[in-house]
């Protein structure tokens, strides 16, 4: 079963973003020749089933059933998603040398950045310099093994491993363990995804962005221990609702959600690159946890993020404004990643991309969850990609089209810009964007309280860490949907492999930190 079938895009393309258009329409029908023998665009996965599997399996062939994909307890519902594109993650194609870098209208700051490899390759420097305490984790020792938990049941799969959810044994807290598998890794060229991956989950403390608890790894396996998001994914609940749309001021509220956690994840120094719908978990409160950071960029920087305090947008009201852009905003980076309908333009020309991408996926976004489609799908993908250099956006018009403000397209047309230096966001990152008239109902600093308009129901015994309750309603509340998740009581407890001491010298997994996290509210 493919869920998510990688494809490794190479430099196809020029590094000159003045391209001609008929010069670089030949380079995407090359692209696409390229593509077409390698990749499907839209991949099947299947909706999990409660049934609890065999208690007969031992720990060797459940870690063989990982491996090889053989759960039997998969509900056979197919649901289309959509793939992420990744280099170096394509098995028997060569990883990408130094991607190529168009540095004719750059500065020769962000010149001198690109040509330090060391600043978009994650090099062992990087994971050797690895800090991960802040004010409110506390990181400490791994202080679980496979044997603390047990397997409840499979609640999702990805191209090198699977996600379960599982049970602590001595607390019986719920957690998602995601289990992946060295071997595929190495295989399909996923080491280094994996460590940055890791990387940002345990750097990262945020409400709107799913909590590392462990990592830890076996002879074969990694495991990620995680929030257990109860809620399940976004996508399928916005595909439960009819025309897979939601009113203009529910989209509001979930588009704030994401803005603050991708301005999150830019003070952190880290690209998203691969906001979708799939990609988005619901906790069992509703709000949304964004996970699936494995195409993500970590990048270093020296400088910090500053305040503004002059007026730097057409909406800005001079307040100070936490400046979250221009602090990184001149590093480039060069991987072609994401996902075919959300790729911005400058990725696309293979001319670099900074954290302006993140920006253009988030006008791709809002447009999808009022539309319930993107803006530039064509009929296959070199139309696509072509529509998105070319084309402008079109907002649906028939009478029955979902009803959506002029504020709210004005918003998404800035969000698509497709000179990235002119985007929204490009002065001043996510406090341009905040203060756009769109939310000018959102109360930022209280979002996290506010009532979500979609509340999972939960089953009794499905409650994950903590519980929200009796919280100010958002508007338009879609009423409980029903949850995709149902537990049975009495599940067969299952063990893991045991940790095992690797020998160092041989194991490409040494960055991969044992760690336990404790974060601050934690019981
Ligand atoms: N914390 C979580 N809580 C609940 N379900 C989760 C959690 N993490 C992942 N899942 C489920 O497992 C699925 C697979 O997760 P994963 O992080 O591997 O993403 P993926 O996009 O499917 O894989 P890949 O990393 O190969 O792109 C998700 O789509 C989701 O349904």
């Amino acid at each position: 079963m493919m869920r998510k079938s990688e494809i490794r895009d190479k430099e196809s393309f020029s590094n000159d973003p003045r391209n001609s258009s008929s010069h670089l329409s030949d380079k995407l029908k090359n692209l696409f020749h390229f593509r077409r023998n390698r990749a499907v665009t839209v991949s099947t996965s299947y909706q999990n089933s409660s049934q609890p599997k065999s208690p007969e399996h031992s720990d060797e062939s459940y870690m063989e059933g990982i491996a090889n994909g053989s759960d039997s307890f998969l509900d056979q519902k197919p649901v289309l998603r959509r793939i992420s594109s990744a280099p170096d993650s394509h098995e028997g194609m060569e990883a990408p040398s130094k991607p190529p870098v168009n540095t004719s209208n750059m500065k020769k700051a962000q010149i001198k950045t690109l040509k330090n490899p060391a600043n978009y390759i994650f090099g062992p420097t990087e994971y050797s310099k690895r800090t991960y305490s802040g004010n409110s984790t506390k990181v400490s020792r791994v202080e679980v093994t496979p044997q603390s938990f047990e397997k409840v049941r499979l609640l999702g799969q990805g191209d090198v491993g699977k996600v379960y959810l599982v049970k602590q044994k001595s607390n019986n807290r719920l957690f998602a363990m995601k289990i992946l598998s060295k071997a595929e890794m190495i295989k399909r060229r996923k080491v280094q995804r994996v460590l940055a991956e890791q990387e940002i989950l345990t750097k990262s403390n945020h409400p709107f962005i799913v909590t590392l608890y462990h990592a830890f790894q076996s002879k074969d396996h990694l495991y990620l221990c995680m929030e257990y998001c109860a809620g399940g994914e976004f996508f399928r609940a916005l595909h439960s609702l009819p025309g897979h749309i939601l009113p203009e001021k529910s989209a509001c509220f979930y588009a704030a959600e994401v803005t603050l956690a991708l301005e999150y994840l830019h003070l952190m120094g880290f690209i998203y690159r691969d906001l979708k719908p799939e990609n988005i978990l619901l906790h069992q409160s509703g709000h949304i946890m964004l996970s699936d950071f494995d195409l993500s960029k970590p990048i270093s920087t020296e400088t910090h993020p500053r305040m503004l305090v002059t007026k730097h947008s057409t909406f800005s009201h001079d307040k100070p404004a936490l400046d979250t852009n221009s602090y990184f905003s001149v590093y480039r980076t060069n991987s072609f990643v994401g996902t075919e309908e959300y790729i911005a333009p400058e990725m696309i020309r293979s001319c670099g991309h900074t954290v302006a991408v993140d920006w253009w996926t988030l006008g791709i976004f809002l447009y999808e969850i009022l539309y319930g489609t993107t803006p530039f799908k064509g009929k296959n993908r070199h139309a696509t990609f072509s529509n998105i250099l070319y084309a402008d956006v079109n907002f649906p018009e028939y009478s029955a089209a979902p009803n959506v403000s002029s504020t709210c397209k004005n918003l998404i047309r800035r969000l698509l810009i497709k000179d990235e230096t002119k985007r929204y966001g490009s002065v001043a990152g996510a406090s341009d964007i905040k203060e756009h008239p769109f939310f000018r109902d959102i109360q930022w600093a209280l979002l996290r309280s506010m009532k979500p308009p979609i509340v999972p129901n939960i089953q009794e015994g499905m409650e994950a860490v903590s519980k929200t309750s009796g919280l100010p309603e958002a508007p338009d509340s879609i009423d409980h949907l029903n949850s995709q998740y149902l537990i049975s009581s009495n599940l067969p407890a299952v063990d893991m492999h045991s940790a095992t001491p690797i020998p160092e010298v041989e194991n490409p997994f040494t960055g991969f930190s044992s760690v336990t996290l404790h974060h601050a509210g934690d019981e």
